[in-house]
């Protein structure tokens, strides 16, 4: 067994908050550098070490146990629905999880109604438990970006996609008919880690725990 805590983290927009959310318990990275195409940071002293993954691999590293820690989007985590543990809302990264249309193509009518609608998506597993609860059928196309450019081109008649500030969506002529899911970052754990490592993540999972209801308590 490893003397380090491995964190997975994700590379792109949720990367500096959490390094600055670490840093808040002391948990930090000289070695790592912005802009660095390498890959494994090490501290030595501290014996923390980081990987930059891509977002929607955090939960695999956690899962097989190549990191013992990973922070990632609630939105990535209801998609694959692996067996984490995820002991924390991190309280950063919030965007809503939404089902939008061409505003100009929107219906009044109940989409119970429509037969076999198509809906682009990152998120496919989401997109079908969230339309089959509501006992509409719906054709799935999956896609790994610029999904709002599916509806305006004939792909598909409404996408389910993740909204911040709703700039995507206006300036590409759409409009959100419901929201799915509020989204947030959370902390996940490998669960033998958290036995074979258990005092020095039960103390970060404390440490990050107290930090987040302090900020918090400092918003309201
Ligand atoms: N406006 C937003 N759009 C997308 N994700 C957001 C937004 N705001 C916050 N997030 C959160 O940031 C996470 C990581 O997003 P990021 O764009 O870095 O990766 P990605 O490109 O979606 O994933 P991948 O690299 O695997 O394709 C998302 O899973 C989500 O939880
Ligand atoms: O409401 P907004 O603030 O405009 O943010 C929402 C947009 O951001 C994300 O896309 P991203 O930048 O990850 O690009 P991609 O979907 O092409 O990967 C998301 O998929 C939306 O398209």
């Amino acid at each position: 067994m490893s003397d380090y805590i491995t964190f997975a983290l994700p590379k792109g927009r949720i990367m500096q908050d959490s390094m600055e959310l670490f840093a808040k318990i002391g948990i930090t990275c000289p070695e790592m550098e912005k802009g660095s195409r390498k890959l494994v940071f090490e501290n030595p002293e501290s014996k923390f070490r980081f990987m930059a993954v891509r977002a929607t691999d955090v939960p695999t590293y956690v899962e097989y146990g190549c990191a013992d820690l990973g922070v990632v989007g609630k939105d990535t985590l209801l998609e694959q629905g692996k067996d984490l543990y995820e002991p924390l809302d991190l309280k950063f990264g919030y965007c809503r999880m939404v089902v939008a249309e061409p505003k100009e193509l929107r219906r009044e009518d109940d989409p119970v109604n429509w037969s076999n609608i198509r809906v682009a998506t990152k998120y496919p597993n989401v997109t079908e438990r969230y339309f089959a609860a509501k006992g509409i059928q719906v054709e799935l196309i999956k896609l790994y970006g610029s999904i709002e450019l599916a509806p305006l081109v004939g792909l598909s008649e409404r996408i389910v996609d993740l909204v911040s500030t709703g700039a995507t969506l206006r300036e590409n002529g759409m409009v959100e008919v419901e929201t799915i899911a509020e989204i947030t970052t959370r902390l996940i754990v490998n669960r033998a880690s958290l036995k074979t490592k258990h005092q020095r993540i039960t103390r970060i999972i404390e440490g990050l725990e107290k930090v987040i209801g302090d900020q918090v308590k400092l918003s309201v």
